[in-house]
């Protein structure tokens, strides 16, 4: 099996990059993985897979930190992000949101297909994120976010990989630790450490046993 892992910053992976002895490369090619470190954000993330996607991956491994919109969920915490969507993506309506669907533009929620049964997967909780532009920072935004889609986390890049490997066809798996809670701005009490910490051991783990 062929794995393309995707990141959006090497520091996110720096502890695997270490323990399996490769260097700080935006691509680089291994026997039974590739990385690609793609930029933050969604648009980066759209362009470097549509360089480096391809038929010959089996899957890809889409890792990171992220918000939680959920405070009972402890930081540190690696989830299986199952389901994905361009929150931003629609128009504003006086104080409604009408969403891509409702334009009758395309969707915005996608899913991680796949059909694994690997047991690193099975002690983590599949939830669903949303994917945006700009960091949630504000209590109204925040609130109204989580009365719209009821997020469980958020990243910059999760629904932009799976908008890519389902209209390649190809399986993926997003699977990102929680650095920090969605709330007003408050950088001092993101924990990025242990949440890198968590979530390289567990893709250690799961790329040495695949
Ligand atoms: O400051 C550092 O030491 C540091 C080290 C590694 C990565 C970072 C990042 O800021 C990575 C940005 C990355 O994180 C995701 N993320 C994390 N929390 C959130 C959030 O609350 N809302 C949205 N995105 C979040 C995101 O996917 C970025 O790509 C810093």
């Amino acid at each position: 099996m062929k794995i393309l892992l995707v990141a959006a910053t090497s520091a996110e992976i720096s502890i695997l990059t270490d323990h399996f002895k490769l260097r700080d490369a935006a691509f680089q090619q291994t026997e039974k993985f590739d990385i690609l470190i793609t930029g933050v954000g969604m648009t980066a993330t759209a362009f470097a897979l549509g360089k480096h996607l391809s038929g010959i991956y089996n899957l890809v491994l889409n890792l990171g930190i992220a918000g939680s919109f959920d405070p009972t969920i402890p930081l540190g915490t690696v989830l299986n992000i199952v389901t994905d969507e361009f929150s931003e993506l629609g128009a504003e309506d006086k104080d409604a949101f009408l969403s891509i669907e409702t334009l009758g533009f395309g969707k915005s929620s996608y899913r991680a297909h796949n059909n694994l049964l690997h047991s690193s997967l099975s002690g983590l909780s599949k939830v669903k994120g949303i994917t945006v532009n700009t960091v949630h920072g504000t209590q109204h935004s925040i609130d109204d976010i989580k009365n719209r889609l009821k997020p469980v986390t958020e990243s910059m890049e999760g629904a932009a990989v799976l908008y890519c490997c389902e209209n390649e066809g190809i399986p993926c798996l997003q699977i990102r630790s929680i650095s920090n809670y969605v709330e007003p701005r408050n950088k001092e009490s993101w924990k990025i450490g242990p949440a890198i910490k968590n979530l390289n051991e567990w893709a250690i783990g799961f790329l040495t046993n695949s």
